[in-house]
């Protein structure tokens, strides 16, 4: 017998709605957040629909950001010269998966392995990408994120 095809990790958690919960419940903590909140002190009211676009995308959903929004270089552009420290970044993914406990998204290791591998590998690049003389390149492709060494999702196995 055929086994059932492996869902996309996009696909695992919910799709565009529960990304979009996500980031707007995230970053209403991080406006409530002493050392975030005045890095996103001027973010428009599209941040997080712009958020859960891209992470939609990375994550094996449809190319909206691609499409929509500029694609990976205009994301890269948004964190030049913001200065981003390893504290900042750090408090950022934590008040994430802080989010995504609170509205209980999938919790199995699998999924939860793979959201954090992404989160610590995009977060890092977003610090480096912030730095004094960091540029864009204008054809960087939009990453995509799968499941990794765990191939898919909790089977209870
Ligand atoms: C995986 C990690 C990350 C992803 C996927 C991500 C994604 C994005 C995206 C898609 C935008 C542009 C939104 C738009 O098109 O309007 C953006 C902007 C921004 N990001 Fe990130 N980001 C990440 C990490 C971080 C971290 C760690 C920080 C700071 C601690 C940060 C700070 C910002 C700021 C300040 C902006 C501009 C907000 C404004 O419009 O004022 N990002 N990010």
């Amino acid at each position: 017998m055929t086994p059932p095809p492996v869902p996309t990790l996009y696909a695992w958690l919910g799709g565009i709605e529960a990304l979009k919960r996500l980031t707007t419940r995230f970053y209403e903590h991080v406006a409530q957040d002493a050392l975030l909140a005045p890095v996103f002190a001027h973010m428009g009211a599209d941040h997080p629909a712009h958020v859960a676009a891209f992470l939609g995308e990375v994550l094996g959903g449809p190319a909206t950001y691609s499409a929509e929004h500029g694609g990976h270089p205009h994301m890269i552009r948004q964190h030049l010269e913001r200065h981003l420290t390893q504290d900042k970044r750090r408090r950022w993914v934590e008040l994430l998966l802080a989010t995504a406990d609170e509205l209980a998204m999938p919790d199995d290791p699998e999924f939860r392995s793979a959201l954090v591998g992404y989160l610590e590998w995009g977060s890092r690049l977003a610090v480096i990408n912030s730095q004094p003389g960091a540029s864009v390149d204008e054809h960087a492709p939009m990453p995509r994120w799968g499941w990794g060494e765990v191939k898919g999702p909790y089977t209870g196995a």
